[in-house]
């Protein structure tokens, strides 16, 4: 229960509605159990008139036809009390969801890239999805059948012993037993439902996967491996169900046994101490409907517990992530100016899951304004420069600095938000063309829009489509090109208008006309902002104010493109490599 006790905090926000719910409930039970005792009277009514008691037959039939009115009003009043209890509680149980969804996805948007390199996808959507509603079970339906259980237990429990101690001693004989039985079958309930769980999240993360991957699965011809490897998971998932369901299974015939084993003992007991006069008959029904109104709460004891269970194993994996600190945050709270001059001295990083040092001891200075261009073999750092530069990650020796401030003092939304990105492999959301382009400024008026696809090349290609702007990408819309993708995620950060302007390679998929437009585009601007372009293409560096070559995590070269080409190297090389290519 350790892990659902992060939980109170809900239960004391809503702590009225719960209340509320209580009193309701203990309201419904106590006029439920008002039937059991009406019952008994009537029937030792009917019992004293057969033994010659001084009644007539007249006041036996009003005592009855009053009893029966009685028994049907407060059925009645008992089942809209029930109504009201499921409105308090189960609506209770839906609010806590809601706040619970809200903070969890509250914090994956708090945490940091490396937390998403760490876990995979399928995991994190259950989490959010399947584990809540897990929990919520526990919040809403258990609570109050809890509830009910314990009122019922109570209350009944009472009034059978101002009835008769000796016969409830008797009745209540199975139940030690039954709380044994209850303590093995949720020990095994609740590792067997832990590792349900678990399959249940594998299971996300490969159909997740392979839809991701749809296109490379069916490329490579691999549909019946992959078929073959879901109906392995899917088999042990199905045999580990089967497990729990057999330990589930097994409560309802037990509880049953011993309350039918109540029920024989009242009939016996009851009859005898009837016989030697002890008691009327009427009490002999009235143990008889107690025992039958507490079989159910009894019966749901074990449901109870695996939802309890089932709860705890789910909550603890959502805490897990909830107590999990982001790697980056922001130090600064107050608001920071960004002109744009950065400079790495003696910057090193080593990612932490792989151990590979990307880049060893770099020192670099970028003024305001000027653009840096970043080239070397695939695999020499250039990424990760630029994605300490936008503090993706922290530097793990050596420190950036950001107009002359260290980066990590920097407010990390201001950063952000002085940030255009243009990634690797830009990412489209299943909207509009419009609305991706405005993604980068959320009150971007259309003819922004439309200046920045200009800038980006990409006008032309969008008002091809019927809908133009409001072309729909994604699952069920149109599918652009590798090239229009980069341009449109280009269009995305000019839009913004940002301080520092990043680009990843993002040309790699357009021709080397494109290319050149849409450089002498980012010229005119990028004018007044700092800019990094990764490229592997000389002709989207030679322009820029300055060019460093990596190779290995360090800098192998740096100067202007008229210095490295006379200079032997790297870059040389790739310059007349590049420049015989495009002679043929
Ligand atoms: N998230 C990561 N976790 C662990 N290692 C990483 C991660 N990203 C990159 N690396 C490793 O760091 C090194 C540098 O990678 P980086 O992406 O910076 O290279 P790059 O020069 O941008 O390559 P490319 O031109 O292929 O994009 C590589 O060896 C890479 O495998």
């Amino acid at each position: 229960m350790k892990a659902l006790q992060y939980l109170n905090k809900y239960f004391s926000k809503y702590k009225w509605r719960i209340l509320l719910g209580l009193l309701i409930t203990v309201l419904s039970k106590l006029l439920a159990l008002k039937i059991p005792q009406i019952i008994r009277n009537s029937l030792n009514t009917v019992d004293e008139y057969k033994n010659g008691a001084n009644i007539t037959i007249d006041e036996v039939k009003h005592d009855l036809l009053i009893n029966v009115l009685i028994i049907i009003g407060v059925a009645l009043l008992s089942g809209f009390f029930t109504f009201l209890m499921r409105q308090t509680i189960i609506v209770t149980s839906r609010l806590i969801e809601f706040d619970l969804k809200n903070e969890i996805y509250a914090q994956y948007q708090r945490l940091s890239l490396n937390f998403y390199k760490q876990n995979r996808t399928g995991d994190l959507m259950n989490r959010i999805s399947e584990d809540v509603s897990k929990v919520r079970m526990y919040v809403g339906p258990a609570i109050m059948y809890s509830m009910n259980m314990i009122v019922l237990f109570v209350v009944g429990f009472t009034q059978m012993v101002q009835v008769d101690l000796k016969l409830t001693l008797y009745t209540l004989i199975p139940f030690p037993l039954l709380s044994v039985s209850i303590f093995i079958l949720s020990r095994v309930i609740h590792k067997r439902s832990t590792i349900v769980q678990q399959y249940l999240s594998k299971l996300t993360t490969f159909n997740q996967e392979t839809f991701s991957g749809i296109g490379v699965l069916k490329s490579y011809g691999i549909e019946t491996s992959i078929i073959r490897d879901f109906d392995e998971i899917a088999n042990e998932s199905k045999e580990k169900n089967i497990d729990l369901q057999k330990a589930n299974a097994l409560f309802f015939p037990t509880m049953i046994l011993l309350i039918g084993i109540s029920n024989l003992i009242v009939i016996y007991v009851g009859g005898m101490q009837y016989i030697n006069n002890e008691i009327k008959i009427g009490v002999v029904l009235e143990f008889l409907l107690y025992v039958n109104i507490l079989t159910w709460p009894v019966a749901v004891v074990g449901w109870v517990t695996s939802m309890i269970q089932q709860a705890e194993a789910s909550q603890a994996r959502i805490n897990e992530f909830l107590d999990e600190k982001p790697e980056i945050s922001n130090t600064n709270p107050n608001a920071s100016e960004i002109n744009g001059k950065v400079e790495f001295k003696n910057v090193s990083f080593t990612y932490d899951d792989t151990n590979i040092t990307a880049l060893k001891n770099i020192n670099l200075t970028v003024e305001s304004g000027e653009t840096l261009a970043i080239l070397g073999k695939t695999g020499s750092g250039k990424s990760t420069i630029i994605e300490l530069v936008a503090r993706l990650y922290d530097t793990t020796e050596g420190e950036i600095f950001l107009d002359d401030i260290s980066i990590e003092k920097v407010n990390l939304n201001d950063l952000r938000n002085q940030i255009g990105f243009v990634p690797q492999d830009p990412f489209l959301f299943s909207d509009s063309i419009g609305n991706n382009i405005k993604f980068g400024k959320q009150d971007a008026t259309e003819e922004e829009i439309i200046t920045a696809a200009k800038n980006a090349d990409v006008h032309k290609n969008i008002v091809e489509f019927s809908k133009g702007y409001e072309t729909v990408l994604g699952e069920r819309g149109v599918t652009l090109s590798g090239g229009q993708k980069q341009r449109v995620s280009i269009a995305r950060a000019i839009i913004k208008n940002p301080k520092i302007l990043i680009f990843d390679d993002c040309l790699s998929a357009v021709d080397t006309e494109t290319e050149e437009k849409i450089l002498s585009n980012l010229e005119r601007v990028s004018k007044s902002k700092t800019t990094f372009i990764i490229s592997h293409r000389v002709s989207s560096a030679k322009n820029a104010d300055k060019i460093i070559v990596l190779d290995d995590g360090k800098i192998i070269q740096q100067g202007s493109h008229n210095q490295l080409v006379n200079q032997e190297g790297y870059y040389k090389d790739l310059y007349e490599q590049q420049l015989l290519e495009k002679e043929n």
